[in-house]
Protein backbone atom coordinates (compact mmCIF):
# COMPACT_ATOMS: atom_id res chain seq x y z
CA UNK A 1 0.00 0.00 0.00
CA UNK A 2 1.60 3.50 -1.16
CA UNK A 3 0.96 6.50 0.68
CA UNK A 4 2.15 10.13 1.03
CA UNK A 5 4.56 9.07 3.71
CA UNK A 6 6.05 6.64 1.54
CA UNK A 7 8.07 9.57 -0.14
CA UNK A 8 10.08 10.41 2.91
CA UNK A 9 10.31 6.58 4.63
CA UNK A 10 13.97 6.39 4.12
CA UNK A 11 15.21 10.05 5.06
CA UNK A 12 14.61 11.78 8.35
CA UNK A 13 13.18 15.50 8.55
CA UNK A 14 14.22 16.73 5.09
CA UNK A 15 17.98 15.99 6.21
CA UNK A 16 20.61 16.25 3.60
CA UNK A 17 22.25 13.10 2.13
CA UNK A 18 25.57 14.78 2.98
CA UNK A 19 24.89 15.84 6.16
CA UNK A 20 26.21 13.35 9.48
CA UNK A 21 23.28 11.66 11.16
CA UNK A 22 22.84 13.53 14.47
CA UNK A 23 23.16 11.63 17.70
CA UNK A 24 20.45 9.89 18.48
CA UNK A 25 18.35 11.58 22.09
CA UNK A 26 17.37 9.80 25.10
CA UNK A 27 13.94 10.84 25.83
CA UNK A 28 13.03 9.90 29.39
CA UNK A 29 9.48 9.96 29.34
CA UNK A 30 9.35 7.74 26.14
CA UNK A 31 12.48 5.43 27.55
CA UNK A 32 9.83 4.80 30.47
CA UNK A 33 6.91 4.32 28.62
CA UNK A 34 8.50 1.77 26.41
CA UNK A 35 9.50 -0.08 29.14
CA UNK A 36 5.94 -0.25 30.90
CA UNK A 37 4.56 -1.23 27.21
CA UNK A 38 7.45 -4.01 26.92
CA UNK A 39 6.82 -5.64 30.60
CA UNK A 40 3.02 -5.96 29.70
CA UNK A 41 3.50 -7.60 26.28
CA UNK A 42 6.38 -9.67 27.26
CA UNK A 43 5.87 -11.00 30.93
CA UNK A 44 2.47 -9.59 32.02
CA UNK A 45 3.47 -6.93 34.02
CA UNK A 46 0.46 -4.79 35.29
CA UNK A 47 1.15 -0.83 33.98
CA UNK A 48 -0.59 0.59 36.78
CA UNK A 49 2.26 -0.70 39.62
CA UNK A 50 5.19 -0.45 37.33
CA UNK A 51 4.97 2.99 36.06
CA UNK A 52 4.79 4.87 39.15
CA UNK A 53 7.70 3.27 40.44
CA UNK A 54 9.93 3.59 37.47
CA UNK A 55 9.12 7.80 37.42
CA UNK A 56 10.00 7.20 40.88
CA UNK A 57 13.42 5.45 40.62
CA UNK A 58 14.16 7.65 37.64
CA UNK A 59 13.44 10.79 38.83
CA UNK A 60 11.14 11.70 36.41
CA UNK A 61 8.55 14.16 37.71
CA UNK A 62 6.18 16.74 36.66
CA UNK A 63 5.48 17.16 32.92
CA UNK A 64 8.01 14.61 31.91
CA UNK A 65 5.97 12.12 34.24
CA UNK A 66 2.56 12.87 32.93
CA UNK A 67 3.98 12.61 29.18
CA UNK A 68 5.36 9.01 30.28
CA UNK A 69 1.97 7.91 31.56
CA UNK A 70 -0.35 8.98 28.89
CA UNK A 71 2.37 7.51 26.47
CA UNK A 72 2.06 4.21 28.25
CA UNK A 73 -1.71 4.30 29.47
CA UNK A 74 -2.86 5.76 25.80
CA UNK A 75 -0.97 3.11 23.96
CA UNK A 76 -1.66 0.08 25.54
CA UNK A 77 -5.55 1.16 26.02
CA UNK A 78 -5.38 1.78 22.55
CA UNK A 79 -3.09 -1.31 21.34
CA UNK A 80 -6.07 -3.54 19.31
CA UNK A 81 -6.56 0.20 16.95
CA UNK A 82 -2.85 1.02 16.23
CA UNK A 83 -1.85 -3.13 15.81
CA UNK A 84 -5.11 -2.93 12.95
CA UNK A 85 -2.66 0.10 11.59
CA UNK A 86 0.64 -1.32 12.11
CA UNK A 87 -0.09 -4.19 9.91
CA UNK A 88 -2.07 -2.40 7.16
CA UNK A 89 1.44 -0.44 7.03
CA UNK A 90 4.18 -3.29 7.32
CA UNK A 91 5.44 -5.71 4.77
CA UNK A 92 6.34 -8.34 7.58
CA UNK A 93 5.40 -8.87 10.57
CA UNK A 94 7.82 -6.97 13.39
CA UNK A 95 9.58 -8.40 16.29
CA UNK A 96 7.91 -7.78 19.66
CA UNK A 97 10.57 -5.51 20.68
CA UNK A 98 9.80 -2.97 17.26
CA UNK A 99 6.00 -3.53 17.26
CA UNK A 100 5.85 -2.18 20.68
CA UNK A 101 7.76 0.68 19.69
CA UNK A 102 5.50 1.66 16.46
CA UNK A 103 2.47 0.92 18.87
CA UNK A 104 4.18 3.82 21.03
CA UNK A 105 5.05 6.33 17.80
CA UNK A 106 1.12 5.34 16.40
CA UNK A 107 -0.40 6.69 19.85
CA UNK A 108 1.84 9.95 19.67
CA UNK A 109 0.71 10.20 15.76
CA UNK A 110 -3.11 9.21 15.81
CA UNK A 111 -3.97 10.12 19.29
CA UNK A 112 -1.78 12.98 20.95
CA UNK A 113 -0.66 16.17 19.63
CA UNK A 114 2.95 15.62 19.30
CA UNK A 115 3.59 16.82 16.11
CA UNK A 116 4.53 14.08 13.14
CA UNK A 117 7.86 15.10 12.75
CA UNK A 118 8.52 14.62 17.34
CA UNK A 119 6.13 11.58 17.10
CA UNK A 120 8.69 9.74 14.24
CA UNK A 121 11.85 11.69 15.06
CA UNK A 122 11.53 10.53 19.36
CA UNK A 123 10.45 7.29 18.68
CA UNK A 124 13.35 6.73 15.67
CA UNK A 125 15.56 7.66 17.94
CA UNK A 126 14.59 5.12 20.74
CA UNK A 127 14.60 2.40 18.78
CA UNK A 128 18.13 3.17 17.44
CA UNK A 129 19.15 3.22 20.75
CA UNK A 130 17.34 0.26 22.50
CA UNK A 131 17.27 -2.24 19.45
CA UNK A 132 18.98 -0.80 16.77
CA UNK A 133 19.98 0.73 13.53
CA UNK A 134 18.16 -1.63 10.50
CA UNK A 135 15.14 -1.75 13.15
CA UNK A 136 15.55 2.05 13.04
CA UNK A 137 14.66 2.45 9.09
CA UNK A 138 11.99 0.18 9.26
CA UNK A 139 10.03 2.15 12.11
CA UNK A 140 10.85 5.09 10.57
CA UNK A 141 9.36 3.42 7.56
CA UNK A 142 6.21 2.67 8.83
CA UNK A 143 5.59 5.63 11.21
CA UNK A 144 5.79 7.91 8.07
CA UNK A 145 3.06 5.83 6.54
CA UNK A 146 0.55 5.66 9.92
CA UNK A 147 1.20 9.45 9.74
CA UNK A 148 -0.06 10.01 6.56
CA UNK A 149 -3.62 9.98 7.74
CA UNK A 150 -5.80 11.18 10.96
CA UNK A 151 -7.10 8.57 12.88
CA UNK A 152 -10.53 8.83 11.43
CA UNK A 153 -8.81 8.36 8.27
CA UNK A 154 -7.98 5.03 9.42
CA UNK A 155 -10.74 3.52 10.80
CA UNK A 156 -12.82 3.15 8.37
CA UNK A 157 -9.61 1.37 6.05
CA UNK A 158 -8.94 -1.03 8.65
CA UNK A 159 -12.05 -1.95 10.95
CA UNK A 160 -14.43 -3.75 9.34
CA UNK A 161 -17.88 -2.31 7.77
CA UNK A 162 -20.25 -1.16 10.27
CA UNK A 163 -23.05 -2.33 8.08
CA UNK A 164 -22.25 -5.46 8.16
CA UNK A 165 -20.48 -5.74 11.55
CA UNK A 166 -21.09 -3.57 13.77
CA UNK A 167 -19.71 -4.61 16.89
CA UNK A 168 -16.33 -5.33 14.80
CA UNK A 169 -16.32 -2.27 13.80
CA UNK A 170 -16.56 -0.39 17.56
CA UNK A 171 -14.05 -3.21 18.79
CA UNK A 172 -11.48 -2.00 16.44
CA UNK A 173 -12.71 2.22 16.51
CA UNK A 174 -12.31 2.15 20.21
CA UNK A 175 -10.01 -0.36 20.99
CA UNK A 176 -11.53 -3.24 23.08
CA UNK A 177 -11.68 -6.95 22.09
CA UNK A 178 -14.67 -7.78 20.49
CA UNK A 179 -16.24 -10.26 23.10
CA UNK A 180 -16.17 -7.15 25.72
CA UNK A 181 -17.78 -4.71 23.09
CA UNK A 182 -20.44 -7.62 22.63
CA UNK A 183 -21.03 -7.77 26.47
CA UNK A 184 -21.57 -3.98 27.12
CA UNK A 185 -24.03 -4.15 24.45
CA UNK A 186 -25.91 -6.81 26.05
CA UNK A 187 -25.94 -5.41 29.79
CA UNK A 188 -27.38 -1.54 28.20
CA UNK A 189 -29.61 -3.51 26.64
CA UNK A 190 -29.32 -1.79 23.16
CA UNK A 191 -26.49 -0.05 21.37
CA UNK A 192 -28.28 3.57 21.78
CA UNK A 193 -25.28 4.90 24.39
CA UNK A 194 -22.49 1.75 23.75
CA UNK A 195 -20.05 4.05 21.74
CA UNK A 196 -20.29 7.01 24.92
CA UNK A 197 -19.49 4.18 26.86
CA UNK A 198 -16.05 2.75 25.11
CA UNK A 199 -15.42 6.48 25.35
CA UNK A 200 -15.58 6.61 28.71
CA UNK A 201 -13.48 3.34 29.07
CA UNK A 202 -10.67 4.77 27.69
CA UNK A 203 -10.72 8.31 29.78
CA UNK A 204 -8.28 8.11 33.26
CA UNK A 205 -10.51 7.84 36.11
CA UNK A 206 -10.75 10.94 38.17
CA UNK A 207 -8.86 10.01 41.50
CA UNK A 208 -12.25 9.36 43.94
CA UNK A 209 -11.53 9.31 47.65
CA UNK A 210 -13.59 8.22 50.63
CA UNK A 211 -13.89 9.94 54.21
CA UNK A 212 -14.71 6.92 56.23
CA UNK A 213 -17.28 8.26 58.47
CA UNK A 214 -16.36 8.72 62.39
CA UNK A 215 -12.36 8.38 61.08
CA UNK A 216 -12.15 11.73 58.56
CA UNK A 217 -14.81 13.95 57.22
CA UNK A 218 -15.27 15.40 53.96
CA UNK A 219 -14.03 19.03 55.64
CA UNK A 220 -10.63 17.26 56.02
CA UNK A 221 -10.54 16.26 52.35
CA UNK A 222 -11.52 19.55 50.75
CA UNK A 223 -8.38 20.96 53.19
CA UNK A 224 -6.04 18.60 51.37
CA UNK A 225 -7.39 19.67 48.25
CA UNK A 226 -10.36 17.20 47.08
CA UNK A 227 -13.82 18.50 45.39
CA UNK A 228 -17.02 16.71 46.89
CA UNK A 229 -18.16 14.48 44.79
CA UNK A 230 -21.62 13.72 42.58
CA UNK A 231 -23.20 11.20 44.60
CA UNK A 232 -22.06 9.49 47.88
CA UNK A 233 -21.77 11.68 51.02
CA UNK A 234 -18.61 10.47 51.74
CA UNK A 235 -16.90 10.55 47.99
CA UNK A 236 -14.85 13.40 47.34
CA UNK A 237 -12.83 13.89 43.85
CA UNK A 238 -9.02 14.25 43.98
CA UNK A 239 -7.76 16.27 40.65
CA UNK A 240 -4.00 16.51 41.26
CA UNK A 241 -1.45 15.48 43.94
CA UNK A 242 -0.64 12.11 45.39
CA UNK A 243 -3.31 10.85 47.14
CA UNK A 244 -0.54 8.80 49.44
CA UNK A 245 0.51 12.20 50.88
CA UNK A 246 -2.98 13.22 52.55
CA UNK A 247 -2.49 12.56 56.00
CA UNK A 248 -6.44 11.05 56.36
CA UNK A 249 -5.32 8.36 53.34
CA UNK A 250 -2.10 7.39 54.85
CA UNK A 251 -3.52 6.54 58.08
CA UNK A 252 -6.18 4.91 56.52
CA UNK A 253 -9.03 6.59 57.97
CA UNK A 254 -9.93 7.83 53.98
CA UNK A 255 -8.68 6.13 51.04
CA UNK A 256 -8.85 5.87 47.04
CA UNK A 257 -12.20 4.11 46.19
CA UNK A 258 -15.11 4.13 43.20
CA UNK A 259 -17.65 6.32 44.27
CA UNK A 260 -20.02 3.37 43.12
CA UNK A 261 -17.78 1.11 45.54
CA UNK A 262 -18.67 3.44 48.07
CA UNK A 263 -22.78 3.40 46.84
CA UNK A 264 -23.40 -0.14 46.53
CA UNK A 265 -22.27 -0.71 50.21
CA UNK A 266 -23.97 2.72 51.53
CA UNK A 267 -27.38 0.39 50.01
CA UNK A 268 -26.93 -2.27 52.21
CA UNK A 269 -26.87 -0.31 55.15
CA UNK A 270 -30.14 1.32 54.34
CA UNK A 271 -32.22 -1.04 53.54
CA UNK A 272 -34.53 -1.71 56.76
CA UNK A 273 -34.33 -4.61 58.38
CA UNK A 274 -37.56 -7.68 59.23
CA UNK A 275 -37.24 -8.34 63.03
CA UNK A 276 -35.15 -7.85 65.99
CA UNK A 277 -31.09 -6.92 65.72
CA UNK A 278 -29.00 -5.38 63.52
CA UNK A 279 -25.15 -6.06 65.62
CA UNK A 280 -23.62 -8.44 62.76
CA UNK A 281 -21.87 -7.82 59.44
CA UNK A 282 -20.64 -9.88 57.41
CA UNK A 283 -17.90 -9.24 54.05
CA UNK A 284 -17.94 -12.10 52.53
CA UNK A 285 -14.78 -11.47 49.91
CA UNK A 286 -13.42 -8.67 51.53
CA UNK A 287 -9.82 -8.21 50.19
CA UNK A 288 -8.64 -5.78 49.62
CA UNK A 289 -10.85 -3.80 52.01
CA UNK A 290 -12.47 -1.27 50.19
CA UNK A 291 -16.13 -1.72 50.74
CA UNK A 292 -14.97 -3.14 54.49
CA UNK A 293 -13.21 -0.56 54.76
CA UNK A 294 -16.41 1.83 54.79
CA UNK A 295 -18.43 -0.59 56.11
CA UNK A 296 -16.71 -1.09 59.35
CA UNK A 297 -16.68 2.43 60.03
CA UNK A 298 -20.31 2.50 59.66
CA UNK A 299 -21.16 -0.25 61.45
CA UNK A 300 -19.60 1.30 64.23
CA UNK A 301 -20.04 5.22 64.22
CA UNK A 302 -23.49 5.26 61.40
CA UNK A 303 -24.01 6.43 58.34
CA UNK A 304 -23.42 10.10 59.55
CA UNK A 305 -23.76 11.70 56.32
CA UNK A 306 -27.60 10.31 56.38
CA UNK A 307 -29.78 11.06 53.46
CA UNK A 308 -29.38 14.92 53.73
CA UNK A 309 -27.20 14.67 51.00
CA UNK A 310 -29.05 12.59 48.60
CA UNK A 311 -30.96 14.01 45.87
CA UNK A 312 -34.18 14.61 46.79
CA UNK A 313 -33.77 13.11 50.72
CA UNK A 314 -35.06 10.18 51.48
CA UNK A 315 -38.21 9.91 49.03
CA UNK A 316 -41.17 8.16 49.25
CA UNK A 317 -40.55 5.62 46.83
CA UNK A 318 -44.02 4.38 46.89
CA UNK A 319 -45.42 7.56 45.70
CA UNK A 320 -42.71 9.03 43.37
CA UNK A 321 -40.45 6.93 41.95
CA UNK A 322 -37.15 8.80 40.81
CA UNK A 323 -35.66 9.01 38.07
CA UNK A 324 -36.36 8.65 34.35
CA UNK A 325 -35.77 5.03 34.02
CA UNK A 326 -37.30 4.01 37.47
CA UNK A 327 -39.91 1.60 37.28
CA UNK A 328 -41.34 2.69 40.26
CA UNK A 329 -42.57 -0.13 42.94
CA UNK A 330 -44.00 -2.40 40.32
CA UNK A 331 -40.47 -2.83 39.66
CA UNK A 332 -40.01 -4.78 42.54
CA UNK A 333 -39.66 -8.27 41.73
CA UNK A 334 -40.12 -9.95 45.14
CA UNK A 335 -42.69 -6.50 45.99
CA UNK A 336 -39.64 -5.30 48.64
CA UNK A 337 -39.61 -1.61 47.38
CA UNK A 338 -39.02 0.74 50.38
CA UNK A 339 -37.28 3.84 52.19
CA UNK A 340 -34.30 3.83 52.89
CA UNK A 341 -32.88 4.48 56.66
CA UNK A 342 -30.14 5.66 58.16
CA UNK A 343 -27.82 3.56 59.85
CA UNK A 344 -27.05 4.65 63.35
CA UNK A 345 -23.85 2.49 64.68
CA UNK A 346 -23.39 0.00 66.82
CA UNK A 347 -23.18 -3.10 64.82
CA UNK A 348 -19.40 -5.36 64.43
CA UNK A 349 -18.12 -6.52 60.84
CA UNK A 350 -16.53 -9.55 60.34
CA UNK A 351 -14.30 -9.51 57.23
CA UNK A 352 -12.89 -12.55 54.98
CA UNK A 353 -11.27 -13.57 52.20
CA UNK A 354 -9.63 -16.85 51.17
CA UNK A 355 -6.08 -15.33 50.31
CA UNK A 356 -4.14 -14.84 53.48
CA UNK A 357 -2.69 -12.02 51.84
CA UNK A 358 -5.76 -10.06 50.93
CA UNK A 359 -7.27 -10.69 54.23
CA UNK A 360 -3.91 -9.29 55.63
CA UNK A 361 -5.08 -5.90 53.73
CA UNK A 362 -8.26 -5.64 55.27
CA UNK A 363 -7.19 -5.90 58.56
CA UNK A 364 -4.64 -2.80 57.86
CA UNK A 365 -7.69 -1.12 56.30
CA UNK A 366 -10.38 -1.84 58.56
CA UNK A 367 -10.29 -0.54 62.32
CA UNK A 368 -12.99 -2.41 64.15
CA UNK A 369 -14.05 -5.86 62.04
CA UNK A 370 -13.12 -9.13 62.90
CA UNK A 371 -10.64 -9.76 60.12
CA UNK A 372 -10.13 -14.08 58.76
CA UNK A 373 -9.02 -15.86 56.01
CA UNK A 374 -12.30 -17.87 55.05
CA UNK A 375 -13.32 -19.67 52.33
CA UNK A 376 -16.82 -18.29 51.48
CA UNK A 377 -18.03 -21.31 49.33
CA UNK A 378 -16.72 -23.66 53.04
CA UNK A 379 -17.63 -21.13 55.78
CA UNK A 380 -16.21 -20.75 58.95
CA UNK A 381 -19.30 -19.08 60.43
CA UNK A 382 -22.48 -20.76 61.81
CA UNK A 383 -25.70 -20.51 59.06
CA UNK A 384 -28.23 -17.68 59.98
CA UNK A 385 -26.53 -15.55 62.38
CA UNK A 386 -25.51 -12.20 59.63
CA UNK A 387 -28.13 -9.20 59.46
CA UNK A 388 -26.26 -7.79 56.32
CA UNK A 389 -23.96 -9.44 54.49
CA UNK A 390 -21.95 -7.93 51.52
CA UNK A 391 -21.04 -10.23 48.31
CA UNK A 392 -18.76 -8.19 46.61
CA UNK A 393 -17.91 -11.63 44.32
CA UNK A 394 -15.12 -12.42 42.36
CA UNK A 395 -15.66 -11.30 38.74
CA UNK A 396 -13.78 -10.31 35.34
CA UNK A 397 -13.59 -7.14 36.62
CA UNK A 398 -14.87 -5.43 32.79
CA UNK A 399 -16.47 -2.85 34.71
CA UNK A 400 -13.18 -1.23 35.95
CA UNK A 401 -11.37 -1.44 32.35
CA UNK A 402 -10.70 2.35 32.88
CA UNK A 403 -8.04 1.40 35.94
CA UNK A 404 -5.76 -0.76 34.64
CA UNK A 405 -5.18 0.23 30.63
CA UNK A 406 -3.90 -3.03 29.50
CA UNK A 407 -6.78 -5.20 31.11
CA UNK A 408 -9.23 -5.45 28.37
CA UNK A 409 -6.91 -7.48 26.35
CA UNK A 410 -5.98 -10.05 29.14
CA UNK A 411 -9.32 -10.56 29.95
CA UNK A 412 -10.78 -14.14 28.40
CA UNK A 413 -13.99 -15.22 27.82
CA UNK A 414 -13.63 -18.46 28.54
CA UNK A 415 -12.94 -18.14 32.22
CA UNK A 416 -16.81 -16.63 32.52
CA UNK A 417 -17.98 -20.11 32.97
CA UNK A 418 -15.77 -21.03 36.10
CA UNK A 419 -16.18 -17.77 37.92
CA UNK A 420 -20.09 -18.11 37.21
CA UNK A 421 -19.82 -21.62 39.39
CA UNK A 422 -18.09 -19.71 42.10
CA UNK A 423 -20.22 -16.52 41.74
CA UNK A 424 -23.91 -19.25 42.07
CA UNK A 425 -21.84 -20.59 45.60
CA UNK A 426 -20.70 -17.74 47.15
CA UNK A 427 -24.58 -16.21 46.73
CA UNK A 428 -25.85 -19.31 48.29
CA UNK A 429 -23.51 -19.41 51.04
CA UNK A 430 -24.09 -15.52 51.39
CA UNK A 431 -28.52 -16.47 51.45
CA UNK A 432 -27.06 -19.09 53.92
CA UNK A 433 -25.29 -16.66 55.99
CA UNK A 434 -27.85 -14.11 56.79
CA UNK A 435 -30.77 -14.66 59.01
CA UNK A 436 -34.47 -14.75 58.20
CA UNK A 437 -35.67 -11.10 57.81
CA UNK A 438 -31.59 -9.90 57.06
CA UNK A 439 -30.31 -8.60 53.47
CA UNK A 440 -27.46 -9.71 51.02
CA UNK A 441 -26.15 -7.52 48.38
CA UNK A 442 -24.48 -9.30 45.20
CA UNK A 443 -22.19 -7.22 43.93
CA UNK A 444 -20.05 -7.47 40.81
CA UNK A 445 -16.98 -4.96 39.17
CA UNK A 446 -18.54 -6.19 35.44
CA UNK A 447 -21.66 -5.88 33.73
CA UNK A 448 -21.26 -8.91 32.36
CA UNK A 449 -25.13 -10.03 32.01
CA UNK A 450 -23.48 -14.27 32.70
CA UNK A 451 -21.96 -12.37 35.79
CA UNK A 452 -25.01 -10.39 37.17
CA UNK A 453 -28.80 -11.03 36.53
CA UNK A 454 -27.99 -14.48 35.54
CA UNK A 455 -26.31 -15.47 38.01
CA UNK A 456 -28.82 -13.98 40.62
CA UNK A 457 -31.95 -15.40 38.39
CA UNK A 458 -30.42 -18.59 38.43
CA UNK A 459 -29.83 -18.84 42.80
CA UNK A 460 -33.02 -17.02 43.18
CA UNK A 461 -35.04 -19.94 40.96
CA UNK A 462 -34.11 -22.31 43.44
CA UNK A 463 -34.37 -20.29 46.25
CA UNK A 464 -37.85 -20.09 47.80
CA UNK A 465 -36.56 -18.49 51.15
CA UNK A 466 -35.72 -15.22 49.03
CA UNK A 467 -37.39 -12.12 47.95
CA UNK A 468 -35.46 -9.62 45.77
CA UNK A 469 -35.44 -6.10 46.39
CA UNK A 470 -35.59 -2.67 44.25
CA UNK A 471 -31.67 -1.22 44.36
CA UNK A 472 -32.41 1.35 43.11
CA UNK A 473 -34.80 2.46 46.44
CA UNK A 474 -31.76 2.53 48.28
CA UNK A 475 -29.77 4.95 46.10
CA UNK A 476 -32.15 8.15 45.78
CA UNK A 477 -29.18 9.89 45.01
CA UNK A 478 -28.32 8.37 41.86
CA UNK A 479 -30.74 8.24 38.64
CA UNK A 480 -30.07 6.03 35.65
CA UNK A 481 -29.20 2.75 37.74
CA UNK A 482 -31.37 0.70 34.97
CA UNK A 483 -34.82 -0.61 34.90
CA UNK A 484 -34.19 -2.73 38.03
CA UNK A 485 -34.59 -3.80 40.17
CA UNK A 486 -30.66 -4.19 40.24
CA UNK A 487 -28.70 -1.20 40.21
CA UNK A 488 -26.57 -0.99 37.31
CA UNK A 489 -23.65 2.21 37.34
CA UNK A 490 -21.92 3.02 34.43
CA UNK A 491 -18.74 5.25 33.51
CA UNK A 492 -20.71 7.18 30.75
CA UNK A 493 -23.49 7.88 32.92
CA UNK A 494 -22.22 7.98 36.23
CA UNK A 495 -18.21 8.87 36.02
CA UNK A 496 -17.61 5.26 38.28
CA UNK A 497 -16.95 2.52 37.37
CA UNK A 498 -19.72 -0.16 36.37
CA UNK A 499 -20.40 -1.64 39.63
CA UNK A 500 -23.81 -3.91 39.54
CA UNK A 501 -25.84 -4.43 43.15
CA UNK A 502 -28.65 -6.69 43.61
CA UNK A 503 -30.43 -6.73 47.48
CA UNK A 504 -31.68 -9.76 48.30
CA UNK A 505 -33.78 -10.66 51.90
CA UNK A 506 -33.86 -13.69 53.30
CA UNK A 507 -37.81 -13.99 53.61
CA UNK A 508 -38.92 -13.71 57.49
CA UNK A 509 -39.19 -17.60 59.03
CA UNK A 510 -43.32 -16.71 59.81
CA UNK A 511 -43.81 -16.28 55.68
C1 LIG B 1 -13.92 -8.27 43.82
S1 LIG B 1 -12.75 -8.71 45.00
C2 LIG B 1 -13.40 -7.95 46.45
C3 LIG B 1 -13.07 -6.48 46.54
C4 LIG B 1 -13.35 -5.92 47.92
N1 LIG B 1 -14.69 -6.19 48.36
C5 LIG B 1 -13.08 -4.44 47.99
O1 LIG B 1 -14.03 -3.64 47.93
O2 LIG B 1 -11.91 -4.07 48.14
C6 LIG B 1 -13.11 -10.39 45.28
C7 LIG B 1 -12.35 -11.03 46.41
O3 LIG B 1 -12.90 -12.33 46.60
C8 LIG B 1 -11.90 -13.16 47.10
N2 LIG B 1 -12.36 -14.54 46.94
C9 LIG B 1 -12.32 -15.32 45.83
N3 LIG B 1 -12.85 -16.53 46.10
C10 LIG B 1 -13.24 -16.50 47.39
C11 LIG B 1 -13.84 -17.45 48.25
N4 LIG B 1 -14.15 -18.68 47.82
N5 LIG B 1 -14.10 -17.10 49.52
C12 LIG B 1 -13.77 -15.87 49.98
N6 LIG B 1 -13.18 -14.94 49.22
C13 LIG B 1 -12.93 -15.24 47.93
C14 LIG B 1 -10.69 -12.77 46.28
O4 LIG B 1 -9.51 -13.15 46.95
C15 LIG B 1 -10.86 -11.26 46.18
O5 LIG B 1 -10.13 -10.62 47.19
Amino acid sequence: MRTRGDQGAGGRGGASRTRKPRRPVRDQARNAAFDVVRAVDERDAYANLLLPRLLRERGIRGRDAALATELAYGTLRGLGTYDAIIEMCSDRAPDPDVRDALRLGAHQLLRMRVPPHAAVGTTVDLVRLRIGQGAAKFVNAVLRKIGSRTIEEWVPIVAPDPASDPVGHLAVAYGHPRWIVSAFRDALGGADDLTDLLDADNARPLVTLVARPGRSSMAELEDAGAVPARYSPYAAYLTEGDPGQIEAVAETRAAVQDEASQLVALALTRVPLDGDGDELWLDMCAGPGGKAGLLDAIATHGDLAGLDGAAGGAPDTAASPQGSDRGGPEASAGGGGGRPEVFGGGARLMAADVQEHRARLVWQTTRDAAVVTADGTEPAWRPGVFDRVMLDAPCTGLGALRRRPEARWRRDPSGIAELGKLQRRLLDTALDAVRPGGVVAYVTCSPHLAETRVVVADVMARRPDVEQLDARDYLPEVDRLGDGPHAQFWPHRHGTDAMFLVLLRKRPTEQ
